[in-house]
C-alpha cells in the first residue's frame, strides 16, 4: 500500500482500516501508556485505566522521568507525559499560515489524505469526490505544504476541483507510514454492521451543502476546523437544552416506544471527575439521546460522507465553569475498550463550541504547533467546529495518535461566560449507545431527515 498516485485505490470505506491494536513498536513502549493503563487499575499517584469517555488520562511522573514542572495557566500538569520520542516528533506537519486561516473548501489532498489514511471516502463531498478525473492544472500540492510556500486563496482548491498528479514521494511515504505498511482487509466497519439498529437506518443527507469553511489547522496529524459548523440559534438551543430540567426522571425506564422520552434530556451519568482515566476533568457532561440533536447528528454526518448515523457515539454537552477544565490527555481507546463489537476504535473526534470565549478555555494540543510556534490553541469560537482523529493516523503499529494529546484548557476566573461545547466521537464499526436510557441511533433517522428538509427548505 503505497500508490497513492492510484485514485481509485481504497475508494471504500470497507477497505479502509489502518489499526493496529495488537501491535507495539519498540519505540513506544517506554511511553508506558498501555502498561499503566491495564495493570495499575487503583494504583496510585496517577496511574491510570482507560475510559470510554476521555482517553488515557495520565500517567505517573516516576515512571516518564518527566520534568515535574507547575502549569500556571491552569492546563494541568502535562509533564506527566513524556515529550514525544523525536522520530515521531520527526513526523509532525505543521500547516502554513494560509491555510490555518483562510477559510474556504480544503485543498484536495486533505480529501485524499482524509480518505486514504482516516477511511471517509466522501468527506465533505456533495457526492463521490471527482478524483478520476483528469487534471490539468496546478492545485496546491503537498510539495507546496512541505515548504510552507505562501498560499493565495487561488490555489485553494474547492471541492469540485480534481486531484493533482502526486508529483513527490513525500505523499506516498506518509501514507505508507501511517499505515503501517499494510491494511487488514477483515477489520472492515462492515463486517460488524449487521445489527438490527442498522436495518434500514440509511439516510439522505445531500440536501445539506457542503461546509465551505474549513480551515487546516495542522496538516500531519490532521487537524480542522470548521467555521459555521452552527448557527448561533443551534449553540443556544444545545446549551439551553443541557440546562433545561428532565420532563420526566426516569433513569429506570428505557424503550424506544416510550413516550416520555421524547423530550427527555439527561444527566446521567454527569462528569465530576473522569474517575476512569484520572485526566482531572472539572467540567459537566450531558449525555443526550440522538433524536433530540438532530442538526448535530446530520451535520457531523454530513461532514464524514457517511449515511448512517450508527458509528457515533452518545452525542454529548460539556460545560466548563470558571475554574474548570480537563486535563491533557487522548481520546482514543485502550484496545480492550475498543473491540469490533464494542464499536472499534474512535477514528475522530467532533467537538463543536457553543459559545464564544476571549481568552482562556482553548483546546489546546501540547506537541502540535500553532501559528507563533507555541503549541496549537483552538479558542472557542461560537458555531465552529473542531474535528482531529485521535487514533487513525500518523504512528505504524500504535492504536492511537499521541501526537494529539490535547486538554481544555482551564476558563479563567474573569471570563465573561462559561465554556460549552457539542461533542461527538465516530467509532470504527457499529456503536451500541448506552445513554441517555432508551438511546437508539434509529429514532434520529426521521428527525434527521426532517432537519435536512428544513435546510432544503430555507435555501
Ligand atoms: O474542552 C475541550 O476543549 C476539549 C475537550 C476534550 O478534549 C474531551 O472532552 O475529550
Ligand atoms: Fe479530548
Amino acid at each position: 500500500f503505497h500508490n497513492s498516485c492510484c485514485p481509485l485505490f481504497a475508494r471504500h470505506r470497507q477497505q479502509t482500516t489502518y489499526l493496529h491494536p495488537t501491535i507495539f513498536d519498540n519505540r513506544f513502549v517506554d511511553l508506558a501508556l498501555f502498561a499503566k493503563t491495564k495493570k495499575s487499575k487503583k494504583g496510585k499517584n496517577g496511574s491510570v485505566s482507560g475510559t470510554t469517555r476521555g482517553g488515557f488520562g495520565k500517567v505517573t511522573t516516576e515512571s516518564t522521568g518527566a520534568r515535574p514542572t507547575t502549569n500556571e495557566d491552569g492546563a494541568g500538569d502535562y509533564s506527566v507525559f513524556p515529550a514525544l520520542d523525536p522520530q515521531v516528533a520527526g513526523t509532525l506537519i505543521e500547516a502554513p499560515a494560509g491555510l490555518q486561516q483562510e477559510a474556504g473548501f480544503l485543498p484536495v489532498e486533505i480529501y485524499e489524505r482524509l480518505d486514504q489514511i482516516y477511511g471517509f471516502p466522501n468527506f465533505n463531498y456533495d457526492t463521490l469526490p471527482s478524483v478520476q478525473e483528469e487534471n490539468n492544472n496546478k492545485d496546491l500540492s503537498f510539495g507546496d505544504l512541505f515548504s510552507a510556500s505562501p498560499i493565495t486563496p487561488s490555489k485553494i482548491s474547492n471541492a469540485t476541483t480534481k486531484v493533482s498528479p502526486m508529483s513527490d514521494t513525500d505523499f506516498a511515504d506518509l501514507i505508507s507510514a501511517a499505515t503501517g505498511g499494510k491494511l487488514d482487509p477483515s477489520k472492515t466497519s462492515a463486517k460488524y454492521n449487521d445489527k438490527s439498529d442498522a436495518i434500514d437506518s440509511k439516510i439522505d443527507l445531500s440536501t445539506l451543502p457542503p461546509f465551505e469553511k474549513l480551515r487546516v489547522l495542522h496538516i500531519d496529524p490532521l487537524v480542522l476546523a470548521i467555521d459555521d459548523f452552527f448557527t448561533d440559534e443551534e449553540c443556544d438551543r444545545y446549551v439551553d437544552m443541557s440546562l433545561s430540567p428532565p420532563t420526566t426522571t426516569n433513569d429506570d425506564v428505557s424503550g424506544e416506544d416510550a413516550p416520555h422520552l421524547e423530550k427527555f434530556q439527561t444527566r446521567s451519568k454527569t462528569v465530576g471527575k473522569d474517575d476512569a482515566a484520572k485526566s482531572q476533568r472539572t467540567s459537566t457532561t450531558w449525555f443526550h439521546h440522538y433524536k433530540n440533536v438532530p442538526e448535530l447528528m446530520a451535520k457531523a454526518t454530513r461532514l464524514v460522507g457517511l449515511d448512517t448515523l450508527e458509528q457515533w457515539e452518545e452525542p454529548q454537552t460539556v460545560r466548563y465553569r470558571r475554574n474548570e477544565k480537563f486535563t491533557w490527555h487522548l481520546d482514543a481507546l485502550a484496545p480492550t475498550q475498543s473491540t469490533p463489537e464494542q464499536g472499534g476504535q474512535r477514528l475522530a473526534t467532533l467537538l463543536v463550541y457553543l459559545k464564544d470565549l476571549n481568552e482562556g478555555g482553548a483546546t489546546i494540543f501540547r506537541d502540535l504547533k500553532g501559528l507563533d510556534g507555541s503549541p496549537l490553541r483552538v479558542q472557542p469560537r461560537k458555531g465552529s467546529a473542531l474535528m482531529f482523529f485521535p487514533a487513525a493516523g500518523g504512528i505504524p503499529n500504535t492504536p492511537f495518535d499521541i501526537r494529539t494529546l490535547h486538554c481544555g484548557e482551564i476558563v479563567p476566573m474573569h471570563s465573561e461566560t462559561e465554556k460549552w461545547i457539542s461533542q461527538l466521537w465516530l467509532r470504527e464499526a457499529q456503536y451500541t449507545p448506552t445513554a441517555p436510557p432508551g438511546n437508539l441511533h434509529v429514532t434520529a433517522k426521521q428527525p434527521v431527515e426532517s432537519y435536512c428538509q428544513t435546510a432544503k427548505d430555507a435555501l
